[in-house]
């Protein structure tokens, strides 16, 4: 048992060379700390049976061993003291291998003053958190806030919360890889909210949505007068993103020449702004998001392997929505509440018992997203409190808005008739079991006839097994039978602000995504093609839009008129707003 003295603990350094360590000494006594030093391994060891260390930081080469086996020694102790290491110029190797083997960070020499001082502060953060954990405080950014971030029961659920707080306390790059809509954003959220940089911006930015040519710009920033047009200096992603995170979302889009420049920057922790004569420090942490395989991108050339092997120095996976099923309930509750909040609605609309059994026999190629945008619909169409079968629609619409396209020829995904069956008979229960989600102050209604049937020309979706629920249902409920079901509305035509008769049968999925498009694009040509001003007319969030964007297959070339326009500060403003909001 280490005894622990009042007051902050010192600062452990371990070097050989006696220069270094009384500069060392100085510049961390100069920002306030206490410092032990040591000039061997042995040393060091001594120090460290002696007492607790806030930090300890260790040149990788000693005379006696070498630093790393200090970072295996302390990583694998229950004090969780932070240690980072020195590396020599240029030595990325000896860096990756420290941060591999549980150093929090790392240090290049010649040592960075301005480093040296981040590196602190983390350190410090991070004991303060630690701490407070280990006395059982309240520390906000515990297991809690990451179970909140990432909901759900499963043990693929809790396998990533537990890998996240361990992610969270080094500074290492991470790969998170995952299925479209698995979360992998959503994770990286959480690693820095659980992070000691919390309270620094965090920057997502989407490697495929910047035009090649704008790319450095975006990420360095440039010097004014650097090309025309440039008026004044402006930051770029990693100047925005300092002391924080920045998320490469897509980072298989990034061009090889960028490729090259990114690694420079994760090398050097200095970026040069076009047009610029000097280098700035920063202090980013890396995270990248991929459903590409980037180890096979690698093989066949369209990765660097030098920067792959720089960026997954640590690596989480994100399970997709199929492996954890358990928490389809969760999440649907949690993303019911989410809605009721924005539609200012008291209490969240619920699932019916039928509607839920759906939704976890329905495989979700598009994950939590298409969950996500499944529910979103289904809120806006149901009537009353309880979202039916019915509500939900042929599942091709989620599908629609899923990453995975319906392969050509297979048929849209519809509720078996099991589920309609059961559906006559179920009484409605609350989506989510969890008890955030009841406390909201729903209780379960009378059992009802299901809006599938008694209602079925509102939803406005078209159902093929109407006639089999048709028949179910007054047997198994002992309700009258259904009205006749009545033609939809025209809401297509009210929508688009024309009259639309129609005359049935119609294709209402291939109409609705005529008039989506055309809206999307009506909208951005009354934008110039800027998608970020474009979303709020359509009511939608950058993200929402570009992903419509992408699923429709809309074109700036083929399908907009201002063909050519630049969206290069569409991008940049996007990562702005991004990094803003979650600053
Ligand atoms: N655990 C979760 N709880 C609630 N919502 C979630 C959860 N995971 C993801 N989502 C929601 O699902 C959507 C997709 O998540 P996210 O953008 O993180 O996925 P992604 O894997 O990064 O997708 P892509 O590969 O397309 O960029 C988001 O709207 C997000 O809020």
């Amino acid at each position: 048992m280490l005894l622990k003295t009042p007051g902050p603990d010192p600062i452990l350094v371990i070097d050989d060379e006696a220069d270094l360590r009384e500069l060392l000494e100085i510049s961390i006594r100069r920002m306030g700390h206490d410092v032990v030093l040591a000039g061997s391994l042995a040393e060091a060891r001594q120090h460290l049976a002696a007492r607790r260390y806030s930090l300890v930081l260790t040149d990788m080469r000693l005379g006696d061993g070498l630093g790393i086996d200090i970072v295996r020694q302390l990583s694998s102790a229950p004090e969780r003291v932070p240690v980072a290491v020195i590396t020599a110029y240029g030595s990325a190797d000896n860096a990756v291998e420290a941060l591999k083997a549980g150093a929090f960070d790392y240090i290049a020499k010649p040592v960075s003053l301005d480093h040296l001082r981040s590196l602190i502060l983390n350190a410090l953060g991070r004991q303060r958190r630690d701490s407070a954990e280990e006395g059982g405080g309240a520390a906000p950014e515990t297991a809690d806030r990451a179970a909140s971030l990432l909901p759900g029961h499963s043990p693929a659920m809790h396998e990533v919360r537990r890998a996240l707080s361990r992610l969270a306390r080094s500074m290492a790059p991470i790969v998170i890889s995952g299925e479209s809509g698995s979360g992998k954003e959503r994770a990286a959220r959480a690693i820095h909210a659980v992070s000691t940089r919390a309270a620094h911006p965090f920057i997502a930015v989407n490697c495929g949505a910047i035009p090649e040519t704008l790319m450095e710009s975006e990420f360095f920033g440039y010097a004014k007068g650097a090309f025309t047009g440039a008026d004044a200096e402006r930051g770029g992603f990693f100047q925005a993103a300092n002391g924080g995170t920045l998320l490469l979302d897509e980072v298989a889009d990034l061009p090889l020449a960028m490729q090259v420049k990114l690694l420079r920057v994760l090398q050097e922790r200095r970026v040069r702004k076009i047009g610029a004569s000097r280098e700035e420090s920063v202090d980013v942490r890396v995270l990248c998001a991929s459903h590409k395989d980037l180890s096979g991108m690698v093989a066949s050339g369209q990765f660097r392997q030098d920067l792959f092997y720089r960026l997954n120095v640590l690596a989480l996976r994100m399970p997709t929505l199929r492996e954890r099923r358990e928490d389809i309930p969760v999440l649907a509750g949690a993303i019911l509440e989410h809605l009721a909040v924005r539609y200012g609605d008291r209490y969240p609309k619920r699932l019916s018992a039928a509607a839920l059994q759906v939704l976890s026999d329905y495989p979700f190629p598009g994950n939590v997203r298409e969950l996500e945008n499944l529910l979103e619909r289904a809120y806006a169409f149901a009537e009353g409190l309880i979202i039916e079968v019915a509500d939900l629609g042929p599942l091709e619409a989620g599908m629609a808005l899923s990453a995975t396209p319906r392969p050509a020829g297979q048929p849209p995904y519809l509720p078996p008739a099991e589920a309609l069956q059961r559906a006559a008979g179920a009484a409605p229960v609350a989506a989510a079991p969890s008890p955030s989600s009841l406390a909201a102050g729903w209780s379960a209604p009378a059992p009802a006839a299901p809006a599938a049937w008694s209602d079925p020309g509102q939803h406005g979706w078209p159902d093929p097994q109407r006639d089999a629920r048709a028949e179910a249902a007054p047997a198994r409920s002992g309700m009258p039978p259904e009205p006749v079901p009545q033609p939809v509305a025209p809401r297509l035509g009210e929508l688009a602000g024309e009259p639309c008769r129609a005359s049935f049968p119609i294709d209402l999925p291939g109409r609705l995504e005529a008039l989506e498009r055309d809206l999307i694009l009506q909208a951005l040509q009354q934008t110039g093609f800027n998608r970020t001003a474009a979303a709020p007319l359509l009511g939608l969030s950058f993200r929402q839009l570009r992903y419509r964007i992408q699923q429709l297959g809309i074109r700036e070339g083929r399908d907009d008129p201002a063909e050519g326009t630049a969206d290069s500060a569409d991008g940049g403003q996007f990562a702005a707003a991004e990094g803003g909001r979650d600053a």
